[in-house]
């Protein structure tokens, strides 16, 4: 489970004093999520979100990430708010970790996909490439293709023992994706890790986006590739191209893509599956044995990306009419 650090009562009850929410009625860990350390807080005005951030989120991050909530939920974009304290600070530390309250958001991640969910995220998505727009603060994004590079280094004298053949597998994408990574897309702040476990939802709609914690600037169709990756594909590792389809007509409906954006996909996808492919064997090779947490599964998306590789063009995700398919 995603509690890497305790808390213990007195910590806790000297934390929450620096706040006005009453006193604390529970606080318990949330098994979910992988990178930092999650519990459910109810105080007496109610259920919050308190954070504790852990290895990959680093703590000089943390200004633009909460900074970002603020933007975009002072924008009407449903997303957790952090909470201040009455010193008007809401970063802050607890049990040697920075941490943060953030408010509670109702609804509930879709565990089984269907063609509507990724309707509703394609308008969530453009609505919240629009309104970055004017979000002052910068993050590059680590995980691009220096990250990437330094990421395949650090797993190549292991990687063959998840996969045959991965070292030289992933040493010949980099070098394809570096000879054919696109350039002058329209950029800006992306979510960047935005799987169905960050979308919430209540009854048929979108209720609301959570985990920031990996946003950066970079092209915002990076954005809906990975969210073709997470959403687009079966159990059984097979491309759904209805979902995808649903997926970007909604999108564009609220922010049509540029030609140059459509023609870039298929390689923004491939590199959206190194990318995840890698952080994730990075996480299988290095997780401390006996940890809570289950690394997920670096394979899944090893076989996205050679389904990737085999596109030619939008054709070959049967969107080659740009996705304008009418829902
Ligand atoms: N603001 C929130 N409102 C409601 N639940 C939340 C909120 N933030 C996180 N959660 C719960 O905590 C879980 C883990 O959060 P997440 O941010 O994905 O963690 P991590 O960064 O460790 O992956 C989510 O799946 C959700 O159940
Ligand atoms: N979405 C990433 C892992 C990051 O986990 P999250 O719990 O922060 O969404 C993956 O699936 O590899």
């Amino acid at each position: 489970m995603a509690v890497y650090t305790e808390v213990t009562d007195d910590e806790l009850n000297a934390f929450i004093a620096q706040y006005d929410l009453g006193a604390v009625l529970s606080c318990k860990g949330i098994a979910e999520g992988v990178e930092n350390s999650n519990f459910l807080l109810v105080t007496e005005r109610g259920p919050f979100i308190l954070t504790l951030y852990e290895k990959r989120t680093r703590r000089e991050d943390l200004p633009f990430f909460l900074g970002l909530m603020e933007h975009l939920a002072d924008k009407g974009i449903a997303c957790p708010l952090p909470v201040q304290g009455t010193d008007g600070l809401a970063l802050r530390e607890l049990a040697g970790r920075p941490a943060v309250i953030v408010t509670f958001l109702a609804g509930m991640w879709p565990r089984r996909i269907t063609p509507h969910h990724c309707a509703e995220l394609g308008t969530a998505l453009a609505r919240l490439h629009l309104a970055v727009a004017d979000f002052r603060m910068e993050r590059p994004n680590a995980l691009s293709l220096d990250g990437w590079k330094d990421l395949a280094g650090k797993c190549a004298p292991r990687a063959d023992e998840v996969a045959r053949d991965l070292r030289a597998t992933l040493e010949a994408e980099l070098a394809a994706l570096e000879a054919n990574w696109p350039a002058g897309l329209p950029s800006g702040v992306i979510h960047a890790d935005l799987f169905p476990d960050n979308v919430f939802f209540r009854g048929d709609g979108l209720s609301g986006l959570i985990d920031f914690y990996f946003a950066c600037n970079d092209f915002l169709a990076y954005d809906i590739a990975i969210c073709m990756n997470a959403w687009c594909f079966e159990v059984d590792g097979s491309f759904n191209a209805t979902k995808a389809r649903m997926l970007l007509t909604s999108y564009q409906k609220v922010r049509p893509l540029s030609p140059a954006e459509l023609a870039a996909l298929p390689w923004l996808c491939r590199g959206s599956a190194l990318r995840f492919l890698l952080t994730r064997l990075y996480d299988w090779l290095n997780h401390p044995p006996g940890a809570f947490v289950r690394p997920k599964d670096p394979l899944e998306y090893l076989r996205k990306l050679r389904f990737h590789q085999t596109v030619r063009g939008l054709g070959d995700y049967a969107l080659d009419d740009g996705g304008s398919y009418q829902v």
